[in-house]
Formats: structure tokens, sequence, C-alpha cells
């Protein structure tokens, strides 16, 4: 059943950086009140990066290392509270204490044969901490808020550091947990980025998944609308951090969202536009430092006019591949590659063959690459190119393809009507040997 008026925000790391934009977010809320609002909140500012480095620590057996980046992010959440409330209300003590005695447990342990469960166990601390903070502090500011875990919300498989959604489960979870809270009254806050297994171990959905967790709270309960909350005005033609004169888009389809964020348009997560778009719930990107703007709305499609807009994907690595007998890339090799491609989780954001060859450009994540080349090694030769970037131009102009060109060599191009897409490499500077 639809929950009436229901709206899902959610905070990214960037609006829960510090104490000031702590309050800066409570401000924003205060114009909700009485609403019915879930609302999701990611770890603060760079937790995340930070926890990486613990669980790293932590499964390359150096122990006191884990600890001692523990011991610094548990004082400065400390701090941060401490700069928030001046006493720090007992319970919170307590509860940001609880949690991270949970994971100093876990380094009394030996690591477990897999990197990828372990690092879900630290690294999901992060939204566990910053969701027992942000929702005492609302509550302190007279925000009535139920802190829920979405760990009892989000089921998913055991795909760590991945984890696959398992939907009609997650669907009467959320019901049964959220729901009556809703209709209680009061905000509900809970974490992005993690979920649970059916075993109850933690599970992440992925680097910066709070926006699809916010998508899948949209989707469970019928929300009216969805908005996320960035430090840009909304949608622009391009990362402001990357380029120059980029202009705020107002509206895009949900087709064009999806394009944009899958080749790495990192103000959205990918994930996030499917569940929305099946139920038509409309998607807000607003901006916390400036809540009266409006932002970007993404919705169905509406015979829009776009401006050239541009994604860039880091971190790319090119494999080349071709057969060691000089055959043809035939369709049983094509199939036999795409076998080794899904057990090694690669994820292919561009391809093309000639007669003995096959190229993909894929994400160059941890050892997936060596992992897939060792695989196919014995039929296939493999080489490999790496630090490229995959520029996007959807509604690409020549002037747009050439600025994007400047001072980078190409090495693949791919052309469709409405999408360009270039695998570029720095020009190497030859300096002189003085
Ligand atoms: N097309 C784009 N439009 C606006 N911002 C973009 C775009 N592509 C990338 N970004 C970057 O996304 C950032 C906001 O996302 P992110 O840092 O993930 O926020 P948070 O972690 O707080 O949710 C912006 O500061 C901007 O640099
Ligand atoms: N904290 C997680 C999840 C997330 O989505 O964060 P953010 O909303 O700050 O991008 C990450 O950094 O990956």
């Amino acid at each position: 059943m639809p929950t009436p008026e229901l709206n899902v925000f959610k905070f990214g790391g960037a609006s829960l950086k510090d104490a000031a934009a702590i309050r800066n977010v409570a401000n924003i809320l205060q114009g909700y009140a009485g609403k019915q609002l879930v609302i999701i909140v990611s770890a603060m500012g760079k937790t995340t990066n930070a926890l990486e480095l613990v669980a790293r620590a932590y499964f390359d057996g150096d122990v006191p290392t884990a600890r001692q980046r523990l011991t610094e992010l548990h004082n400065a959440t400390l701090t941060t509270a401490k700069e928030l409330f001046g006493q720090i209300p007992e319970d919170l003590v307590t509860s940001l204490n609880d949690l991270f005695v949970a994971v100093e447990w876990i380094f009394d342990e030996a690591p477990s044969d897999l990197y990828d469960y372990d690092y879900d166990q630290i690294v999901s601390l992060g939204e566990l901490i910053s969701s027992q903070v942000v929702a005492a502090w609302l509550n302190h500011e007279g925000l009535q808020t139920h802190w829920v875990d979405a760990r009892d919300c989000i089921l998913t498989d055991n795909t760590y550091r991945e984890g696959w959604v398992q939907w009609p489960e997650t669907q009467a979870r959320i019901g049964q947990h959220v729901r009556p809270l809703l209709a209680s009254g009061g905000f509900v806050l809970t974490q992005g980025f993690i979920g649970s297994t059916s075993e109850n171990f933690t599970t992440t959905l992925g680097r910066e998944g709070s926006d699809y967790s916010a998508a899948i709270f949209s989707y469970c309960l019928d929300a009216v609308a969805m908005t996320i909350w960035k430090d840009v005005p909304g949608v622009l033609t391009a990362d402001p951090r990357l380029f120059e004169n980029v202009t705020k888009v107002e509206r895009l389809s949900y087709r064009e969202a999806i394009e944009m964020t899958y080749y790495g348009a990192s103000i959205i997560h990918p994930k996030t536009i499917k569940p929305l778009q099946n139920k038509s719930i409309p998607l807000f990107v607003r901006s916390f430092v400036d809540p009266t703007e409006k932002g970007t709305e993404i919705s169905d499609e509406a015979g829009d006019n776009y401006p050239p807009m541009v994604a860039v994907e880091k971190f790319q690595a090119l494999v080349n591949i071709s057969t060691r007998d000089f055959s043809f890339v035939a369709e049983h090799h094509i199939k036999q590659l795409f076998e080794h491609i899904t057990t090694t989780r690669l994820q292919v954001n561009m391809m093309q063959n000639t007669a003995i060859s096959f190229n993909i450009v894929v994400n160059d994540i941890d050892d997936r690459v060596e992992r897939f080349c060792q695989l196919v090694n014995a039929e296939f030769k493999t080489a490999v190119e790496r630090d490229l970037e995959l520029i996007t131009v959807r509604h690409y102009t020549s002037e747009v393809a050439d600025s994007m060109r400047r001072g980078k060599v190409q090495l693949l191009e791919g052309r469709m009507p409405l999408t360009l897409q270039m695998v570029v490499k720095e020009i190497p500077v030859i300096r002189r040997k003085d």
C-alpha cells in the first residue's frame, strides 16, 4: 500500500563531513517537520576510505595498524559529536563504543579467506556510526527520529562488496520495519550502502551505493519522490572538478541519467535509476549548500533537448585478447571469454573486435584483470594497458569531442548517434635528462 506523501532523502558523505555540516542537515530537515520522511545517510566525509585502509591492514596481517586507524576514527567521531552536543549524550557514547568494539573483536580473530567478506564487516561501520550521530542530533533538535538498522531491511545474496538485493524479501522487511514507525510519527533514519545476508552477515552494495539504498527504500515504500542532497546545484553537464564552463541541467530523463551514471557521472550511483524508473518516482538532485534552489529533476521522457554532457570514468584497463594460433575470434571464443569475465566480476564498459583479437575496456579493480588474464591464458594472449580514462559524451558536437581529446592519446573510439566514447591516456611528457 502506498505511504501517503512519503519522501525519501539521502544525505551523502559531503553533507555530513563535520559538525557544521550535520547542523546544516538538521536545519534543512526542520522544514519537513511533521512530514512522512525516510532519511538515508552515508558515512561522514571520507570515513569509508579510512575504513578501507583499516580493512586492508587487518587482512594483510598488520593488526596494530588496523587498531590504530580504528582508534583514530573513534576519536574523530567523538570530537565531531562533542562539537555538536557539547556534552555527548551517554547513550550515544555507549552505542558508538559498542560499534567500535564489535570491529575490534574482529581483529582478535584471524582474517577469513575472503577479503571481500572481511571488508564488508569492517567498512559498514562508517554508516552505522554516522546514522547514530545524526539520529541523536535530530532528536536533540526536537525532530523525532527513529533509528533503523538497514541490515534488518535490505536482504542481499552473499556477493560481498556488491550484494545483490533480494527484492521480495526486502520489500516485506522494509514494510515490516519502517511502515509502523512512520505511522507512529517522526522521521525514520537508516544507513545507506549496507544490507545483510540471510545468515545475518553484513554486506555492502558497492562503493557510493547509498543512493541505491535510498532508491530501494523509495521503491519498497512507494515514495512520491526521492531527493539526494549534494554539494553541487544539481546535475551539471560535466563534473565541475574536472571541467570548466559546466551548466546545470534542469531536467533529465531516466534514460539520460542511467546512460551518464553508468559511464562515470559519479553524482548518482548508476543502480539508483532503475527502481525509481520502474515506479515512475521522480529523483531530485538538490544542493545542501543552497536548499532553496530547485535542483535537477530526473523523471520520465518529456521530449527534452539536451546539451552535450560528459562523463569520465577513471582507472580503466584496456585488455587486448588475441588467439594464440591465429584463428578467428569466433562465437565460441566470445562465449568462453564472457564466462571468465563473469567469474572475475569485470565490468566491461566498451568492446571491439577484429578478426583475431578482442578488446575490452574494464574498470580496473583489485587484481580482477590479472585473474582474468590467467584464466584465459591457455588459449589467448593478452596485453593490458592501464591508467586509462573512458570519456563518454552524450549529444556530442565536434567541438566538445575535440576538446576532450586535447592533450590525450586516443586508443579506442566508439560512436553511436547520441553517444561518443573514447578511451584515452595522458600524452607522455618527454623530459631532458640532466
Ligand atoms: N555531472 C555531474 N554533475 C554534478 N556533479 C558531478 C557530476 N559528475 C560528477 N560530479 C561530482 O559529484 C560530486 C557529488 O557527489 P559525491 O561526492 O559522491 O557526493 P556524496 O558522497 O556527498 O553523496 C560533486 O561534487 C561533483 O564533483
Ligand atoms: N560511504 C559509502 C557509500 C556512499 O554512497 O557514500 P556517499 O553517499 O558519500 O557517496 C562510500 O563512500 O562508498
